[in-house]
């Protein structure tokens, strides 16, 4: 069993890899995919192999042209005392001077490295400029590291029984100073943030969503169903609208990476219009351009 909450029927595994902290699925009707943490005895904490294999799947769900939401979720409930998870963040027993450390099983994958590891913030940036929606499904808690990864999705659904959302990092002295903090700040205004980090309180899925850090708290044995339900009506939409208008929010908060990134799906819509074919048939036919037939819109 994958997870209690998941649907056998509606999913199939993307057996491209051979994930061993995560699971990765693709739905059977739309263009849906669903990442989960898989190590639910420890309310899916990561260690650094964990994060190699979420990179990878987030990356792989990235480049699936007919794929237009991503779900990222946890399996549960642990088989030691049935708890729910999200994700409780970094995994405290790996973590060594100078970040997380590839140890036991995990040194034997193909990434494993020598040097400890904050590469969780790799993810949060990959979910921040994945080009289609990320929508993180809590069913549990969402602690520390994990508790930033929900913050940087685009939308959250939560389990109304048993998803708790808290923040941990100055109990075990992290600071994760980006999106974490910054843009939770900017989700449920300044003084909650400081609230949360600085008295590290556990709130409820329906206190998250009023504070407008979850979207929408969902009945437990129907959450990943409402999150297909989304997905759904998410890919019935125009994907480059869906784009554009992600990297749209993302903008001012990201800088000039956001408009980075924004510009050049701006340059790629400018791509495929006649005028620039024109100009780079020019170039390849050593011409002067024509650009008459183009008028200066306003
Ligand atoms: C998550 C909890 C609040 C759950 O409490 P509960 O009472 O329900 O369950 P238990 O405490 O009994 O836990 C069950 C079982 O799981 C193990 N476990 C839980 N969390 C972790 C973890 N993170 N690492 C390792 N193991 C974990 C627990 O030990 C139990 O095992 P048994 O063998 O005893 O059965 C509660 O568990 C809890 O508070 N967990 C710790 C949460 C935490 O502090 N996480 C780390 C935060 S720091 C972090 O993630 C992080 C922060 C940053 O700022 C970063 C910045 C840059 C890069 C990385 C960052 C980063 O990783």
């Amino acid at each position: 069993m994958v997870s209690e909450l998941f649907d056998a029927e509606r999913w199939e595994e993307i057996s491209d890899f051979d994930f061993r902290d995560i699971t990765y699925h693709r739905a059977k009707d739309q263009g849906t995919v669903r990442i989960a943490f898989d190590r639910p005895e420890v309310r899916n904490a990561f260690r650094p192999g964990t994060v190699d294999e979420l990179y990878r799947a987030l990356d792989h769900a990235k480049r699936q042209s007919d794929v237009g939401c991503v779900l990222l979720t946890g399996n549960g409930p642990s088989p030691k005392d049935d708890g729910w998870a999200f994700c409780s963040g970094g995994d405290q027993r790996v973590r060594g001077g100078e970040g997380y450390e590839y140890q036991g099983e995990d040194a034997d994958s193909e990434d494993a490295s020598e040097a400890g590891r904050l590469h969780i913030l790799e993810v949060q940036r990959l979910i921040r400029h994945i080009p289609k929606p990320v929508i993180c499904v809590v069913p549990g808690w969402a602690v520390g590291g994990g508790h930033s990864l929900h913050v940087v999705c685009d939308m959250t659904l939560a389990s109304a029984e048993h998803a708790k959302f808290l923040q941990t990092d100055p109990d075990v002295a992290s600071f994760d100073g980006g999106f974490g903090s910054a843009y939770l700040a900017r989700q449920v205004g300044q003084k909650k943030a400081r609230e949360i980090f600085f008295v590290g309180k556990t709130y409820s899925a329906e206190e998250a969503e009023e504070m407008g850090m979850v979207n929408e708290s969902v009945p437990h044995e129907e959450l990943e169903e409402v999150a297909l339900d989304w997905a759904e009506e998410i890919n019935g939409k125009s994907p480059t609208a869906i784009r554009m208008l992600k990297y749209a929010f993302n903008l001012e908060d990201d800088g000039l990476v956001g408009q980075q990134v924004f510009a050049g799906e701006a340059t790629r819509l400018a791509y495929m219009t006649d005028e620039a074919q024109e100009g780079r048939d020019a170039f390849v036919e050593k011409r002067d351009p024509d650009f008459s037939d183009y008028p200066w819109h306003y």
